[in-house]
């Protein structure tokens, strides 16, 4: 259980105030090895499932899109593309690391000219009302301490009409696809993570953390919560991964 003064990190209850230091260790520890995990531990599919929330974004040219819990940038490259020189992308990362790692690899990639690095915790976005046409958040909300505040703030900074997309880990819809992957999680990626990144308890932490994260039901009624409109969420891999859209009223 967990109530506001305590909250989740992974399966630990831990003092709310201490979770933020405590994501921040596993993505310092990780940032070096991040992108060459993704692919070993998803066999690619996490590009297909990027791709797929690209698509439903609906960004065009000259949109501004914020890219929060952007990481290594993946997200930000493709709609630094799609907006073109007069429009705007934010990568927002609240982990240096990451952010470093994000900044250099878009950098070598050419992707330069309409796109921001900028560190923020998604709980309280630095920056102006109404501002944004699409806002995502992929892998990155399960970390976050106080969801409902962040989602809060996310509704905040887009502008009416704009779209929240958040592509994250959720509850697979098949019971055998669900041992499968429980199997997978917690024999195999720890495993992977100590002989890639030479560390296993972030990689036991994160199978922990998508237990832990609300199921899909769940949080399309937290973005109602909070007062997004049209939530709807789409299954990928069986589940395993869910995207969820919500528009700005
Ligand atoms: C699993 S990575 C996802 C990176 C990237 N979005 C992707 O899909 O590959 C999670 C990211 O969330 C960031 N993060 C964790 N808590 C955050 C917060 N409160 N605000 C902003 N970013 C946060 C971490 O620093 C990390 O870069």
């Amino acid at each position: 259980m967990s109530d506001d003064k305590t909250t989740h990190f992974g399966y630990r209850n831990v003092d709310s105030k201490e979770k933020a230091g405590l994501v921040a260790g596993v993505f310092h520890s990780v940032a070096g090895k991040y992108d060459l995990m993704n692919d070993l531990m998803s066999g690619g599919v996490h590009r297909l499932w990027k791709r797929f929330t690209i698509e439903l974004s609906g960004v065009r040219r000259g949109n501004r899109v914020l890219d929060i819990a952007g990481g290594t940038g993946d997200l930000a490259a493709k709609f630094s593309r799609l907006v073109g020189p007069e429009g705007q992308v934010i990568l927002a990362d609240i982990n240096s690391s990451m952010l470093e790692v994000g900044r250099e690899k878009l950098t070598d990639h050419g992707v330069v000219g309409n796109i921001e690095y900028v560190q923020a915790d998604a709980e309280c976005l630095p920056f102006p009302d109404n501002h944004f046409d699409c806002i995502t958040i992929a892998f990155g909300l399960r970390n976050v301490t106080d969801k409902d505040k962040a989602l809060a703030s996310m509704l905040r900074v887009l502008k009416p009409g704009g779209r929240l997309l958040i592509l994250e880990f959720s509850k697979p819809v098949n019971p055998v696809v669900e041992k499968l992957y429980d199997r997978y999680s917690f024999d195999i990626l720890p495993r992977m993570g100590q002989l890639v990144a030479n560390d296993a308890d972030s990689y036991r932490y994160l199978a922990e953390s998508i237990r832990m994260h609300p199921d899909q039901d769940t949080l399309k009624g937290m973005m109602e919560g909070v007062g997004f409109a049209e939530v709807r969420y789409h299954n990928l891999t069986a589940g395993v991964v869910a995207v969820h859209r919500g528009i700005k009223p």
